[in-house]
């Protein structure tokens, strides 16, 4: 039976992206060096397994994001209160938090990463 293990995204300056994704909870696990110069840099969330390979290319600031990628997806305890530490950073939600379709379902947003990902935020029930 396959795994999902990681997902994988280019990025354009390592420290912001670590940056980023340890205020939404992550912390950064290894670097792996790559024969053409780039680095993996792998983050995961506490106790879980390293679910972010961040891929960074010397000489390459920012990438095509095309009109494929859509998000990923997370989930925290306390949605404004990570977006009030996002805020902190300057970061805010596409729109403030709203429950799909308006009904019971859970709150969530979008925020985007220092590289224009689209980040689900969900909050835990
Ligand atoms: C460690 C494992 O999970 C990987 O995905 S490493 C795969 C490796 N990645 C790179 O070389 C990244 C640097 C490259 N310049 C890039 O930006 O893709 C690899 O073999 N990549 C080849 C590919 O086609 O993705
Ligand atoms: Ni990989």
């Amino acid at each position: 039976m396959a795994e999902l293990i990681h997902t994988c995204y280019r990025i354009g300056e390592i420290d912001r992206s670590v940056a980023f994704y340890e205020a939404l909870g992550f912390e950064e696990r290894r670097r792996m060096d790559l024969p053409d110069g780039a680095i993996n840099v792998f983050m995961g969330i506490p106790g879980d397994g390293d679910r972010l390979e961040l891929t960074w290319n010397p000489g390459v600031e920012s990438y095509d994001l095309g009109t494929g990628y859509n998000h990923i997806a997370l989930t925290v305890p306390d949605l404004q209160g990570t977006l009030d530490e996002l805020g902190g950073r300057g970061i805010s939600p596409e729109k403030p938090p709203y429950r799909v379709g308006g009904g019971s379902g859970s709150l969530i947003c979008f925020v985007r990463d220092p590289d224009g990902y689209r980040i689900e935020l969900i909050e835990r029930p």
